[in-house]
């Protein structure tokens, strides 16, 4: 039988965010689906603008937390996309990329982990040598907090010592890792996943000399097509995209599903390069909260079904079954190695295995009462094999 219901979904967004989200398309085709999409006054309580059946929001602070725990005690059946708790935790690159993955593999022949990296506090820190010694130059550095202000998009390429001077703590110094320029990333909404390749920041040549110490930019991956004046500089853009494989399929589902039970988000997307030297070694390197959909080709179906699924009652008890799901799978390869690598066996196939990314509970701790913290491993990445011999923080 129809559903001859209409189900009313909010959205709380800034205006930039909503100029590109909302657009006429996902308007109409949401409305003859049975979903009115609401925007929601900001100078308004939120609570005096329900009932809805769901609620999209990407909005931050002390304020709108409070509104929201209004808003649910006072709406229990909605549904709030995200919980703030869930999604601030995208706010610190470090915790970020913490992130336990549990990642239920089936048969992948590909490996990943984050790049090396160290936070620094401190300006002192920065200008000691021991703090940053254990990571080979070029680096990032990028802002610790990631709160989506433009200055927390400010990078820059550090090239040698002289290039740590000019930068103001707190930052996360990020081995830079060559992958061919071409990042790929992953837009998750929901169960629905699909990966995109964009241009990336080029290779470093080894022993080439730069005139600069660093080199600052913002943004780089924001660039759906070639933005450039130069034509030939387009084309040669389009050829590098055109030429990069793609990262397989079941790998980047399975790490996308992962990344999801991990961070109890629906709305994200994830980066991720693909080392140049070792093959087959993916690196996650940034998760964003509540990406810019639009730019995914076909934006309005995916949004459309999720938001469907998850008005109509049927889906809602499914989604959380399955959450609870994926996290009682992973405990139950209990005896599998806290962390261990996603990695081919000889004969090429992976058993199915439980994966996981990011650091230990302790070392979140260490974190908060070192100056800076540090991934120990012999190479340019941290991946579960690393983390399983040693401890992931070294204090400084
Ligand atoms: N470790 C790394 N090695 C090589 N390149 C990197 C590394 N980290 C970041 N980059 C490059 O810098 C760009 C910006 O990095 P990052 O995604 O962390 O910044 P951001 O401002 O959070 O990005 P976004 O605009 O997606 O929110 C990436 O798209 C990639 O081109
Ligand atoms: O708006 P855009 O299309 O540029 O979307 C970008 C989005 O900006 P917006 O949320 O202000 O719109 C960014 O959010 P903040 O980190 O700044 O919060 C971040 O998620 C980028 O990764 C998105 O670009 P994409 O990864 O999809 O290419």
């Amino acid at each position: 039988m129809a559903d001859s219901r209409r189900y009313r979904v909010g959205y709380a967004l800034l205006p930039k965010k909503q100029q590109s989200f909302i657009q006429d398309s996902l308007v109409s085709l949401c409305r003859d689906r049975g979903i009115d999409l609401v925007p929601i006054d900001l100078r308004r309580p939120l609570i005096d603008q329900g009932p809805f059946d769901c609620l999209l929001h990407k909005l931050y602070g002390d304020d709108w937390s409070r509104q929201l725990d209004d808003f649910r005690r006072y709406y229990p059946d909605a549904t709030v996309i995200d919980s703030p708790e869930s999604i601030s935790r995208l706010h610190n690159r470090i915790s970020m990329l913490q992130v336990r993955i549990h990642v239920v593999v089936s048969v992948v022949a590909a490996r990943f982990g984050i790049p090396k990296q160290i936070v620094i506090y401190d300006k002192e820190t920065l200008s000691d040598s021991r703090s940053w010694d254990l990571l080979k130059f070029p680096v990032i550095a990028k802002p610790l907090i990631a709160d989506g202000s433009a200055k927390s998009h400010k990078m820059s390429l550090i090239f040698n010592h002289d290039g740590l001077d000019k930068l103001k703590p707190p930052i996360v110094l990020q081995e830079f890792v060559n992958h061919g320029g071409v990042i790929f990333k992953v837009y998750v909404v929901g169960d629905y996943v699909q990966c995109v390749k964009r241009k990336s920041l080029p290779d470093v040549i080894p022993g080439s000399i730069s005139s600069e110490s660093s080199m600052p930019f913002s943004q780089v991956s924001n660039i759906t097509t070639p933005q450039r004046n130069n034509d030939d500089d387009d084309d040669d853009d389009m050829m590098q995209l055109d030429g990069t494989e793609m990262p397989p399929q079941s790998f980047v589902v399975d790490l996308a599903r992962g990344l999801r039970s991990a961070t109890k988000l629906h709305l994200f997307n994830f980066d991720v390069i693909r080392d140049s030297t070792r093959e087959n070694k993916y690196l996650v390197i940034d998760i964003n909260y509540f990406p810019g959909y639009a730019k995914m080709p076909g934006y309005e179906r995916v949004l459309i079904d999720f938001l469907w699924d998850v008005v109509s009652e049927r889906k809602r008890t499914t989604v959380d079954q399955m959450a609870v799901a994926a996290v009682t799978t992973t405990a139950a390869g209990g005896n599998r190695p806290a962390a261990a690598a996603v990695g081919v066996e000889e004969n090429g196939v992976s058993p199915r295995q439980q994966v996981m990314l990011g650091c230990e509970d302790e070392a979140v701790r260490n974190i908060a009462v070192t100056n800076s913290g540090c991934s120990t491993s012999t190479d340019n990445c941290i991946d579960g094999e690393d983390q399983k011999e040693k401890s992931p923080i070294l204090q400084v």
